[in-house]
């Protein structure tokens, strides 16, 4: 019933967000570092796309300059129609806070604010009422009916961060960008997470974009992209941990150790 217009599967090849030739040069002279360097890349509506690649390959980057938190030095970002480039700090904000949703490995949740308050805190600040039966399902989905009035600290890791999902997805964001969203949980928390992930991208239409380091999470995802020192090296369409494993050229040392 609440089903996102994506969920059809009409829009499923349209990029929600893409970088083309993106480049993020950070300082100069003897500290320049270019972090990207020329990437391409969409990310489909209504997909679940996973990136990874080894420490310092500009994982985090691509996420932050495609999702407006870090202005890009060449090339272009989009978020649905928009051109970042073109925007000013307002109007950046204004999109991160209308059509992205975040999650972090840190949770990021307000201390003071009970887990509902923290769910609509992005329409709250926006002065956007809150759709209470997207609400609810919202809720339901991420199995958090019996914890709403609980503050941060009364919740464990892991429903901390289902307190993050639905934050992210209260808004019916364009996209959501997760940067290592498992990282601090035990592996039955983000195996829940990233199931929570996973269905709000095929039942809700919901278009997911993570960072993550782990080929078990990444195996989620409906495609996983691969980043090399700061540029586009791989890709990998239906991902299993091992086919994950093995185009990380990693799966003979993982074979021999286990
Ligand atoms: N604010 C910054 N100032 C200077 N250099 C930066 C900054 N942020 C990132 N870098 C550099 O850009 C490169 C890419 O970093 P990035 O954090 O995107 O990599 P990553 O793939 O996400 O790494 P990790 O898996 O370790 O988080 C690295 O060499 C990093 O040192």
């Amino acid at each position: 019933m609440h089903r996102h217009p994506a969920a059809t599967g009409r829009v499923h090849t349209v990029a929600a967000a893409e970088a083309t030739q993106l480049s993020k040069v950070y300082g100069e002279g003897e500290t320049r570092v270019v972090a990207l360097d020329g990437v391409s890349v969409g990310f489909a509506r209504g997909r679940f796309t996973a990136i990874m690649g080894p420490s310092g390959s500009g994982k985090s980057t691509l996420m932050h300059c495609m999702a407006g938190l870090d202005a890009i030095t060449a090339g272009s970002a989009r978020i649905g129609d928009t051109e970042l480039s073109t925007l000013g700090d307002r109007q950046l904000t204004k999109l991160r806070r209308e059509s992205v949703g975040f999650v972090f490995q840190a949770f990021n949740l307000l201390p003071t604010l009970t887990a509902l308050e923290n769910i609509t805190l992005p329409m709250t600040i926006a002065r956007r009422r809150p759709d209470r039966q997207w609400l609810d399902t919202i809720v339901d989905t991420v199995g958090l009916s019996g914890r709403l009035s609980h503050r941060p600290a009364q919740l464990s890791g892991g429903q901390q961060q289902r307190v993050a999902v639905a934050r992210a997805l209260a808004s019916r964001p364009e996209i959501i960008f997760a940067d290592e969203p498992t990282g601090n949980l035990d592996s039955r928390s983000g195996a829940e997470i990233l199931g929570f992930l996973s269905e709000s991208v095929r039942e809700l239409g919901q278009t997911v974009v993570m960072v993550t380091h782990d080929p078990v999470a990444a195996a989620y995802a409906d495609r996983v992209v691969f980043l090399s020192d700061g540029r586009l090296t791989d890709e990998l369409l239906g991902p299993t941990a091992e086919s994950v494993l093995d185009r990380m050229g990693l799966f003979k040392a993982k074979d021999r150790t286990t």
